[in-house]
């Protein structure tokens, strides 16, 4: 009897990632691609899932029970009624500032809605831009659809960004005046089962018919779920961009700080707009890891960059506007390296003490995940600035979604 397979597909800043675990949690098969369009191009998430589930090996395709699909958290766009992407997504990074004072009319008490980087400004930018007749849905839940070939659904933490309020679990009161509630999705808690999988795609990829979709989780919520964290440890997503976690007993509605709720526990923790994403401007992967063999993380460069993707961060500080800083450029590229990791270790450092000023604690240790977390020289200058043992975790952030999978009810 072949075993049953449990899969999680996540969908990140640089590419799509697909886990297969068996019902022990051991890892039977993992894939990854680059997106072919770009991150803002929705079509490219569809191609990358489609080249993802055309490389799956038959006996894996064949014994697929259940599914659930992650994405990073506030990427939104506007779909045509049937589910087709319109135009480019708005990215989790980009503020949009239009509707300032309509979104602090209909938030009220409502302070981590109340940024330009909230899914609610960004919705309110698309309608303003395609109008009322469409769904706005977040990458994972767009990718759910895409597979059900029924778009009504969305996962309650993918939606929090957009308002939805996971202790009362409803939009807030205000949105029932508005005309565009109707681009809202209908919310459904993080691991429930959605439905089987649309028949003609399961016969287009020779998968299992009978494959349930659950509802998925955004991709660090997914990375926590990866890395099974304890109550006294902080987690680190070295990504295109960093988030840093912790659990908490309550929640906290801050600007730029999100809870999320995660096998019954309070998440609270924020993403800068820092991240790995600088280091791919400047180097490849393979010069990262050659360069990184040539620092030496018990020394300080002196230098103070500022390490941001772009203009504009959301956490530890929220201010759109605040531009990185990435000079001067030594002429040694292991130099210039070492004072970026240096950059965003201080810029994870003041997330760990902005969590510490929130919650009045800070980790015991930090396990890391994503793509930086296998950096031993970027950790130990990390452990040097933040001095707070770190640990890295080998697990992805589609183990995490494939775990949801296991576990659906
Ligand atoms: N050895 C390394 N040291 C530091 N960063 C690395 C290393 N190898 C890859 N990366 C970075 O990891 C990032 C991709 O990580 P990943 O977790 O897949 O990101 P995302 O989920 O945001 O797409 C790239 O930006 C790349 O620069
Ligand atoms: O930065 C991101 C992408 O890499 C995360 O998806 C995201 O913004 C983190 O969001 P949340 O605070 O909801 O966990």
């Amino acid at each position: 009897m072949p075993d049953d397979f449990f899969g999680g597909l996540d969908f990140g800043t640089s590419g799509a990632r697909i886990s297969i675990i068996n019902f022990k949690k051991e890892l039977k098969y993992t894939n990854s691609v680059s997106y072919q369009y770009g991150f803002k191009n929705p079509n490219s998430w569809i191609n990358s899932c489609e080249k993802l589930l055309d490389n799956l090996p038959l006996d894996i395709k064949k014994n697929i029970v259940n599914l659930a699909i992650s994405g990073t958290s506030g990427t939104l766009t506007a779909c045509t009624l049937r589910g087709d992407p319109i135009g480019e997504a708005i990215p989790y990074d980009q503020a949009c500032n239009e509707n300032k004072i309509l979104i602090e009319s209909i938030t009220v008490g409502e302070d981590h809605l109340q940024t330009p980087y909230s899914s609610l400004a960004k919705a309110l930018k698309l309608i303003d831009k395609f109008g009322e007749n469409i769904i706005l849905r977040h990458q994972s839940d767009l990718i759910t659809g895409w597979f059900l070939k029924d778009w009504t659904y969305g996962e309650e933490g993918n939606n929090i960004k957009l308002g939805w309020s996971l202790i009362k679990e409803s939009w807030p009161k205000s949105y029932l005046k508005t005309s565009w509630q109707k681009c809202l999705p209908l919310i459904i808690k993080s691991g429930k089962i959605l439905g089987q999988i649309d028949t003609d795609l399961a016969e287009r990829f020779k998968l299992n018919k009978k494959i349930l979709l659950v509802s998925g989780t955004t991709d660090s919520n997914a990375a926590f779920l990866a890395a099974g964290l304890g109550d006294e440890e902080g987690l680190t997503v070295l990504g295109t961009t960093i988030v840093v976690k912790k659990i908490n007993k309550t929640p906290i509605k801050e600007k730029g700080i999100t809870t999320h709720r995660v096998s019954n526990k309070w998440i609270c923790g924020g993403a800068s707009n820092a991240g790995c994403g600088i280091l791919s401007q400047f180097f490849s992967d393979l010069e990262i890891k050659e360069l990184s063999r040539q620092i030496n993380p018990s020394k300080n460069t002196s230098l103070n960059l500022l390490p941001l993707n772009s203009r504009g961060e959301r956490f530890p500080v929220n201010n759109p506007f605040l531009e990185p800083i990435l000079s001067p450029r030594p002429v040694s590229d292991s130099l210039f390296l070492h004072a970026l990791f240096e950059g965003l270790a201080r810029i994870e450092l003041k997330g760990w003490e902005k969590l510490y000023e929130l919650t009045g604690s800070l980790p015991k240790r930090i396990v890391t995940t994503g793509g930086g977390s296998k950096n031993p020289q970027w950790r130990a200058i990390r452990e040097r600035i933040i001095n707070i043992p770190i640990i890295s975790c080998k697990k992805t952030t589609s183990f995490g979604t494939a775990l949801l999978a296991i576990n659906a009810k």
